[in-house]
């Protein structure tokens, strides 16, 4: 199995219906049924807006410090299985701030989970960009004493009718702090959200990003400047992104030189984990190993917080990915 970096993974998307059964007991929350079967039936999607609906209600069962703890302990070991190396985690903390759950347990229960984890880990925060800018600011504001715990910022949940430019003053703001940079965009938004993100947000990396390739001066752009886009294949499909891996992007996207990397962004909610989505390219769509090697390269090259240059350090906030060979990695 070949090394790679996880850089579009939200934490949340790795719960899966086990772990949602058992949180429910233990916090003898009601549960429709406490049925592992029935949680998992209703991971079946015809969008963006009908997934997340599903996962918003089964952070329910989220509620305490040792809770966020597990499941971030959960994704570590799966992660160390499927040949990650360095991951760069997303988390959501206005899904649990608007449930009454505090920041001190979302923060004190992930990063013990990373400290303890068998693979470097580090935490992105991202917003909920259907929450509005005013409260994203609040929640910079409120995990700013926390600073040492995440390295970044991003942008996430329902992304039509959210343009990135509405976040211009809260990404600033992260930008002062010296925060990385990174939104979901291009996934069901055009490539003008993708513009967007680059020009109004600075972010360094574009999650998702797929529907940049309908604009030629887009693809220009990101090609010139080396900015990476985190693609997640089993999401698409999922989501009815693309209609089946086989019409997938992603290929043309590595000829046109992108820095594409492979994810799983909610990986007990698509039908696998990182190495699974590489192993569906290559059964699927018939990736060479060279391709795929390629990708996996990008994944380090495109990494805030590993940098072999830097004895495997971060890279500072701005700072365009290096060119990896092979044998650097
Ligand atoms: N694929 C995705 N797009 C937007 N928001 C998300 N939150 C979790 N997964 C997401
Ligand atoms: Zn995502």
């Amino acid at each position: 199995m070949r090394p790679k970096a996880e850089l579009h993974l939200h934490i949340e998307g790795t719960l899966e219906p086990e772990l949602v059964v058992d949180l429910a007991r233990r916090n003898r929350i009601e549960l429709p049924a406490f049925d592992v079967e029935a949680v998992r039936a209703r991971n079946d999607f015809a969008d963006l807006r009908s997934f997340l609906d599903v996962y918003y209600d089964n952070l329910a069962v989220l509620r305490t410090e040792e809770d966020f703890h597990d499941l971030a302990a959960a994704y570590l070991r799966r992660a160390a299985a499927q040949g990650v190396r360095h991951a760069e985690i997303f988390f959501d903390p206005q899904a649990h701030t608007s449930r009454g759950v505090p920041l001190e347990a979302v923060f004190g229960g992930l990063s013990a989970a990373l400290r303890d984890g068998e693979v470097p880990a580090a935490l992105i925060l991202c917003f909920l960009r259907d929450r509005g800018a005013e409260e994203a600011e609040r929640t910079l504001r409120a995990a700013l004493p926390f600073r040492e715990h995440f390295i970044g910022v991003g942008l996430d949940s329902a992304e039509v009718g959210y343009p990135p430019s509405l976040f211009r003053r809260v990404f600033d703001i992260a930008a002062a702090e010296g925060l990385h940079r990174v939104a979901h965009a291009g996934e069901e938004g055009g490539p003008d959200y993708v513009w967007e993100a680059l020009d109004v947000l600075g972010v360094e990396r574009v999650d998702h990003g797929i529907r940049a390739m309908e604009d030629p001066q887009l693809v220009a752009r990101l090609r010139e400047e080396r900015i990476p886009l985190t693609v997640c294949p089993l999401s698409n499909v999922r989501l009815r992104v693309v209609p089946s891996l086989r019409d997938h992007i992603l290929p043309a996207m590595l000829d046109e030189g992108l820095v594409v990397t492979v994810n799983s962004d909610d990986p007990a909610y698509f039908g696998g984990y990182v190495e699974d989505n590489y192993e569906a390219l290559r059964r699927e769509l018939g990736m060479t190993g060279e391709q795929l090697d390629r990708i996996a390269r990008n994944s380090f090259a495109a990494a805030f917080a590993y940098d072999p240059r830097h004895g495997g350090g971060a890279r500072p906030a701005g700072q365009a990915p290096h060119h990896y060979s092979p044998a650097e990695t």
